[in-house]
């Protein structure tokens, strides 16, 4: 694997701010790349670093939670791979985490329990967003940064507002996590389709809760013959992903493994495009214009300095074109609160 990962860094040009590291790798030139994670120590901070540190294209590690973080620092630091490893522990030590950070990933924040909605979520979880938005702004303000903190509808649109606040924002480095969605989308249809799951692509849009995440199954690949009630079904069942694990978990909170899983993809997404890896496409919820929203999640193209380009819908079905219309009043109005919160 390290052999083939070198060979496909060996023609990376590098960014201007980025550093070249010549240490671990022989010969080779490697991009020097920070990457924060806040909320390092919870349900989904641990596994997330864990992947993080097992991530060749990650020369520093910088673990940051309010409580717990030396024992998971100090546990990840001794696994022999690229990257050096610092917990940071308290507020007064969050400047220094997010010091020279190219990717800022954030699940800080408390996760439901059966019964609640994300937005049930949002009173705690506002709060904690922003207070950390605000740390990067001044920090790191050129930071890609990679929201799981829920509800995402309303967090990314908080972490917009304080960064205009702070003269700091890029819609281009703001990104909602929502690449759980679609490796909910592409197990649940290999499963129904007997396809191969590692050949399976499925764009996932609209937003991150409920009817607002929108799979789209007509553009799925390989095709298979499904009726209208197998789609129908699956697609609920990836709208309902989160609550299905939030109550198999019957009060011991909501999806941290799988979520890890996604947003180690996610940013490794985002690395590689940064990296100047051409043709990199993960699903995200970003600052859009693809429909009349002002964030909406579809294909995104990343590159040097985050979204390199918003890629529109492609042809819907009947079925989600109906769903794309049902999706727009609630995630506009978790979008109007998010925002509402963050300029009162
Ligand atoms: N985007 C998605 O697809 C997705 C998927 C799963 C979970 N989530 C969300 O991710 C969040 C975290 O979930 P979890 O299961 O890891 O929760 P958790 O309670 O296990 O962990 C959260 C961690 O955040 C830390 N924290 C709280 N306030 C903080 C602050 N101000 N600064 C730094 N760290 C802080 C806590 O100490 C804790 O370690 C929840 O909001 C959950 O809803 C999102
Ligand atoms: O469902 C949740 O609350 C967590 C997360 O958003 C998920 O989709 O698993």
């Amino acid at each position: 694997m390290r052999t083939s990962m070198l060979r496909s860094i060996k023609s990376l040009t590098t960014s201007p701010s980025a550093h070249i590291l010549r240490r671990g790798y022989a010969s080779e030139a490697v991009p020097l790349r920070k990457v924060t994670v806040l909320g390092a120590a919870g349900g989904i901070g641990q596994p997330l670093s864990l992947l993080m540190k097992l991530n060749p294209l990650v020369s520093n590690l910088a673990l940051y939670d309010i409580a717990n973080t030396p024992g998971v620092a100090a546990d990840i630091s001794h696994i022999n791979t690229r990257s050096e490893v610092v917990g940071y522990a308290s507020d007064a030590e969050l400047g220094k985490a997010l010091e020279g950070a190219d990717v800022v990933i954030i699940p800080a924040g408390v996760p439901r329990k059966p019964g609640m909605t994300r937005d049930d979520l949002f009173n705690i979880n506002a709060g904690i967003v922003k207070g950390l938005c605000e740390a990067i702004a001044k920090h790191c303000p050129k930071a890609l940064v990679n929201m799981i903190s829920n509800p995402v509808n309303s967090t990314v649109p908080i972490a917009a507002e304080i960064f205009k606040k702070a003269g700091t924002y890029d819609p281009k480095r703001l990104f909602g996590v929502t690449t759980l969605d679609v490796v909910r989308a592409k197990t649940f249809y290999a499963g129904k389709a007997m396809v191969p799951v590692a050949e399976v692509n499925v764009p996932v849009v609209g937003g991150h809760a409920g009817i607002t995440i929108l799979p789209l199954f007509s553009q799925a690949t390989p095709k298979a013959n499904l009726s209208d009630e197998e789609l129908t079904a699956l697609t609920k069942r990836t709208q309902d992903g989160g609550t299905e694990v939030v109550e198999a978990k019957a009060g011991k909170g909501s999806a941290t493994l799988s979520m890890a899983y996604a947003g180690a993809i996610f940013a490794d997404a985002c690395l590689k495009g940064l990296n100047g890896v051409p043709d990199v496409i993960e699903c995200s919820f970003v600052q859009s214009t693809v429909t009349e929203l002002p964030f909406f999640a579809s294909r995104v193209r990343l590159g040097k300095n985050g979204v390199e380009e918003v890629l529109g819908l492609g042809p819907l079905s009947d079925y989600e074109k109906e769903g794309l219309e049902k999706l727009k009043p609630e995630l506009l109005s978790s979008i109007e609160k998010g925002i509402k919160f963050a300029t009162q």
